[in-house]
């Protein structure tokens, strides 16, 4: 068998951690613990192995037991990589998360936000491919999903591959001879864009916490700024998977006169109970870590909450993929069946997460990914809440005159009095004909006048019956909904098991389908 990097990296984190730990020797109790916890048939401990042992912070000093020590090379990665992390720390400031080079567009301009936070200014890193032609009328905004930056595609100042490289170029679904593809970081991401590690103007510090709750909607209005400074009055198609999603509808209903048509691929049009509770574990893990926890978020010139990350992204990577997909892919595989089963990373699917987590807890900041979570969580294009935003946002107007908001107004979370009632019973759901949306209804009623204004537009929807974060019953309901809102021009396509069954992640690995429908559609 081909055993990948990562796996053997995993299964060498032993010496790895022995190395790493050598500070903490305490060599007094060495020789007692060695030799009631002898791993080796040898009674005596290579000085490197007993090391490794010897320096277990949370082994107590036991009486002698029947059976050894494990070993926990994945803690012990966590520590190097905290050492080495402090050793970095104390030469300099942490280096920027960045994806290479890109555009910076600077709005001087305040921004309002729809919970009422302004920004006294703010910076959106963009990329484009393409030419823009004589009339501006064949631009593509690209949408990203929560991770990405705005490198979808290489570029001359940037050779590196982007995140959707076979899907834009010459010929390609996205096709550079046709149109200017525009994609952007998010407000609130952290690959150029303004978010919470950027510094606040008027404290000359990184936001951290007291960055302001977003919403889709926001990042939309920001992005808007864009084009506006690109003179770009319409766009010929808003372009989004999985939260791009949500903003390619989002955009069109802030705005249905500035969007030609919209591709929404593994999106909603409101999140899900089960998706917020994805996100939901992730950020609770994620706030646990004591790096995060014990400075509330204000770790910029601490140690970044590194572990937290990782567990956070190998929960996500669980909500990304598909469980049929794993079974081919890992089956009940271990990843060396030589050695004794181990607590850490074991199994193919235990070092395959494991792997993710490692890859991303120091590519991307820990609060943009809290706050751009929680901006998914929130996306709800119904008309109640779209209408009680309206009227927020007008009774914040004033800030952006001032500048100011009022301290944390409306950051504490007060339980209501009166205690949570049941809103249905659990036997009328299993009772139900249709349990997918027949109790929806009036909410369904809610989501069609909210989604009114996009009633003209051509829409591309796609959906994955394999995933399960956004998964298919919502993309039969934006392309419901908009025909029930009087859209005649809504295509919806499904792909079933048979043809895809890499989940959420499907628009990242299926050109010839995601790809294929979007170039068809966008002709
Ligand atoms: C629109 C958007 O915004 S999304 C932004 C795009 N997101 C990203 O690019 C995030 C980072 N990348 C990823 O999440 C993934 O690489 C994807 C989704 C692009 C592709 O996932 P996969 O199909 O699993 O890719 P692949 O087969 O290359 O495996 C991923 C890694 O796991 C490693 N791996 C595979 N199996 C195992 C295993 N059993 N144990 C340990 N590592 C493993 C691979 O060697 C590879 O390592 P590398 O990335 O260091 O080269
Ligand atoms: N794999 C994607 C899924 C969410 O769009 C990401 O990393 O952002």
């Amino acid at each position: 068998m081909n055993i990948p990097k990562p796996i053997i990296n995993i299964l060498r984190g032993l010496p790895r951690a022995a190395r790493s730990s050598k500070p903490r020797i305490r060599t007094d109790a060495l020789q007692p613990w060695a030799a009631r916890h002898s791993v080796h048939s040898n009674s005596r401990l290579s000085a490197q192995a007993a090391a490794v042992y010897a320096t277990e912070p949370s082994i107590p000093d036991v009486p002698q037991s029947s059976n050894p020590q494990l070993a926990f090379p994945c803690l012990d990665n966590v520590e190097e990589r905290t050492q080495k992390l402090s050793r970095r720390s104390m030469s300099g400031p942490e280096p920027s998360y960045t994806s290479g080079k890109h555009n910076t567009f600077r709005s001087h301009e305040p921004i309002l936000l729809d919970w009422g936070g302004v920004l006294p200014r703010f910076d959106i890193a963009y990329e484009t491919w393409g030419a823009l032609n004589a009339d501006k009328s064949n631009a593509v905004l690209l949408h990203t999903g929560l991770s990405a930056s705005s490198h979808a595609h290489s570029t001359p100042d940037n050779p590196k591959p982007g995140w959707w490289e076979k899907f834009i170029g010459p010929g390609a679904p996205l096709d550079t001879n046709k149109y200017f593809v525009i994609c952007t970081n998010v407000l609130g991401g952290c690959y150029g864009s303004t978010g919470p590690a950027s510094l606040d103007p008027t404290s000359q510090q990184p936001y951290a916490t007291s960055f302001p709750i977003l919403t889709m909607h926001d990042m939309v209005r920001a992005q808007f700024r864009l084009l506006d400074y690109l003179s770009v009055n319409k766009l010929y198609a808003s372009v989004g998977c999985s939260m791009g999603g949500m903003q390619s509808l989002a955009a069109g209903v802030i705005d249905s006169s500035r969007v030609g048509r919209i591709v929404s691929v593994s999106g909603c049009a409101r999140s899900h109970p089960y998706s917020i509770a994805m996100r939901h574990t992730q950020r609770q893990v994620l706030m646990s870590d004591p790096n995060w926890a014990n400075t509330r978020g204000n770790y910029y010139n601490s140690l970044p909450p590194h572990q937290g990350m990782k567990l956070a992204r190998e929960i996500a990577t669980v909500t990304y993929r598909s469980g049929p997909e794993w079974e081919k892919r890992f089956g009940r595989q271990r990843a060396d069946p030589n050695r004794p089963p181990a607590l850490c990373p074991d199994f193919l699917i235990e070092t395959y997460l494991d792997h993710a987590g490692e890859k991303w807890c120091l590519e991307y900041d820990a609060n943009s990914l809290l706050y751009v979570s929680k901006a998914m969580d929130l996306f709800d294009l119904g008309a109640q809440l779209q209408t009680a935003t309206t009227e927020r946002r007008r009774q914040n107007a004033d800030k952006l005159q001032t500048s100011q908001t009022a301290p944390h107004e409306s950051c504490s979370l007060v339980l209501p009095e009166k205690p949570y009632e049941e809103q249905d019973s659990s036997e009328n759901i299993m009772a139900s004909d249709q349990p997918s949306l027949a109790h929806l209804d009036s909410a369904s009623e809610d989501l069609v006048q909210g989604m009114a204004a996009l009633r003209d537009t051509p829409t591309l929807v796609v959906g994955v019956a394999s995933d399960i974060l956004f998964p298919a019953f919502q993309q039969r309901e934006i392309a419901e909904t908009l025909r029930k809102a009087g859209n005649r021009v809504v295509t919806h396509v499904e792909f079933g098991e048979d043809r895809s069954l890499f989940g959420h992640d499907t628009f990242l690995l299926d050109l010839d389908g995601v790809g294929g429908e979007i170039k068809k559609f966008l002709g």
